[in-house]
């Protein structure tokens, strides 16, 4: 049997570094295969285990059909490598961290894609990304708009194939819950 795409969203910010980070070895021992993407940043900025491409690699990898998934956001172009068509043919879960302008061309690839939203409360948002550091204020700030037209209308439009996960709270919740949802197909 094929495996599920897990495809996991949420405002920038709102932990999906932190959480796929925490949750990896957990995942790796149910047979979750996390994808590395490919950023057009340094990978020494990167929060995540990212290969970090310079756009004119990047381009030369879309143009010769290197990824599955791409997007451009935030400046960035990120590709998913198609090597998750094999793994999900295998039988294997694969675990995207993937975006929410995007998701509606993902599912038309992936029709019976696994959604996991991540919320957090604004203001603990707004903490957050100051605290992480990596942006600016001004970028901070626009990262922040971009939010406010997502949220709302992804879990309007979505509500059945969609899971909620909020990580206003500690990461160690989140990460149950993340299992508890793919264990499951339920959050508690
Ligand atoms: N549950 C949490 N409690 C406290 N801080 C958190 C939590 N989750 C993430 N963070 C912090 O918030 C910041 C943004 O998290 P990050 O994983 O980079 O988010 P994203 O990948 O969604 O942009 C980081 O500094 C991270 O350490
Ligand atoms: O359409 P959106 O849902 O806004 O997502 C746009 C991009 O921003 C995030 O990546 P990135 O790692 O650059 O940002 P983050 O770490 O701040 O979430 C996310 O993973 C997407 O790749």
């Amino acid at each position: 049997m094929a495996g599920r795409l897990i495809y996991l969203i949420g405002p920038s910010g709102s932990g999906k570094d932190s959480l796929l980070d925490a949750a990896r070895p957990r995942l790796v021992e149910r047979g979750c295969r996390l994808v590395r993407r490919v950023i057009t940043r340094s990978a020494e900025a990167v929060g995540e285990a990212a290969q970090g491409v310079s756009p004119e690699q990047f381009a030369a990898m879309e143009a010769e059909g290197a990824f599955a998934l791409s997007w451009q956001a935030n400046g960035l172009s990120y590709g998913i490598s198609k090597d998750i068509d094999d793994w999900l043919a295998a039988g294997d879960d694969v675990l995207v961290n993937g975006s929410r302008a995007h998701l509606a061309q993902t599912r038309e690839r992936y029709p019976t894609l696994l959604v996991l939203l991540l919320t957090v409360d604004q203001a603990v948002l707004r903490q957050r990304l100051i605290a992480r550091g990596r942006e600016s204020l001004a970028d901070i700030e626009q990262r922040l708009a971009r939010n406010a037209r997502f949220t709302a209308e992804l879990i309007a439009g979505h509500g059945a194939g969609l899971f909620v996960l909020d990580n206003s709270g500690p990461l160690a919740h989140t990460v149950e819950r993340l299992l508890c949802c793919l264990d499951h197909r339920h959050c508690v």
